[in-house]
């Protein structure tokens, strides 16, 4: 069985892939300090409470955090005796190599949902993913990921207002019933919540006239629902796209005969 890990900015969620289907997808907050011996006692206390078996022999991981992989290896090796797969380093292969500008190291993440857009839907997609950032990743004709657009994530709007404005409370994100506000609460998610829909849109129109060609939107992570029930922003909503993501390229790899 393969362990896929997306470690984002925010959280790190861990999936069991037993070759057909997830068996389960756990979830805690980033942090660089978390040791091996930590991840285990969090990932076999909740295998445990779900009942599940497994036989993990094989790990991949995405990181937007290089400083957590150390652990993340070290979990790999002494928990199931592997080496693990690492997105973004020279010895894992993409089927698509990004076509950026030379020098630049693109967030694992973006290079993953690029291989599951692609592997799900064909090229010319745009991906937006609601991450610690929101990323637009732009998936070409081929499958090859040809650049994007990276926005201050929804969280972290509010948390910048809250932290830079004294009198700015700190405001969970919601759709607001009006767009004019008559509290501060209100005033704040109408400011971030419109605002974003409005980025979202825009951002995606103008990829598309710059690429001059009709393009599918895929949105993920955790935000995405919140507005695709507002508006009609995306085509699709794919909560496992990063974890498909994933599982793609752990076989493509396989594949190539690298593993
Ligand atoms: N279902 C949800 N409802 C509300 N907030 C969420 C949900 N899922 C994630 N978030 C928040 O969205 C932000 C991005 O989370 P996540 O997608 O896990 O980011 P990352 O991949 O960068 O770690 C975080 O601030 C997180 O707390
Ligand atoms: C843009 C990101 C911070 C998003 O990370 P996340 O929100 O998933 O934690 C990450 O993809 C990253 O660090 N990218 C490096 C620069 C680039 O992709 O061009
Ligand atoms: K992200």
């Amino acid at each position: 069985m393969l362990l896929c890990i997306d470690c984002g900015n925010t959280n790190t969620v861990f999936s069991i892939w037993d070759g057909e289907r997830f068996l389960c997808t756990l979830r805690t907050s980033t942090h660089h300090s978390r040791t091996a011996d930590a991840y285990f006692t969090w990932f076999s206390t909740l295998i445990k409470h779900y009942g599940i078996e497994t036989d993990i022999t094989e790990v991949i991981i995405s990181s937007t955090v290089p400083r957590v992989v150390f652990n993340l290896r070290v979990f790999a090796d002494r928990f199931f005796n592997c080496r693990p797969l690492v997105v973004g380093r020279p010895e894992c292969l993409l089927p698509h190599p990004p076509r950026v500008d030379a020098g630049t190291q693109v967030g694992p993440d973006r290079l993953v949902n690029t291989a599951a857009a692609f592997d799900r839907h064909g090229g010319d997609i745009i991906v937006v993913d609601f991450g610690t950032a929101t990323t637009f990743d732009v998936v070409a004709a081929d499958g090859a990921y040809v650049g994007g657009v990276i926005a201050p994530g929804v969280n972290l709007s509010l948390e910048a207002l809250h932290m830079a404005a004294a009198a700015l409370p700190h405001v969970d994100i919601a759709k607001p019933q009006k767009v004019v506000g008559t509290n501060t609460v209100a005033c704040i998610q109408s400011g971030v919540f419109w605002g974003y829909v409005g980025l979202v849109k825009e951002i995606c129109v103008r990829i598309r006239g710059e690429r001059d060609r009709e393009m599918k939107i895929i949105a993920t992570g955790g935000l995405a629902p919140l507005f695709q029930q507002s508006e009609d922003l995306f085509d699709r909503f794919e909560d496992d796209l990063t974890m498909h993501g994933l599982t793609v390229i752990h076989a493509y790899n396989k594949e190539q005969g690298t593993l």
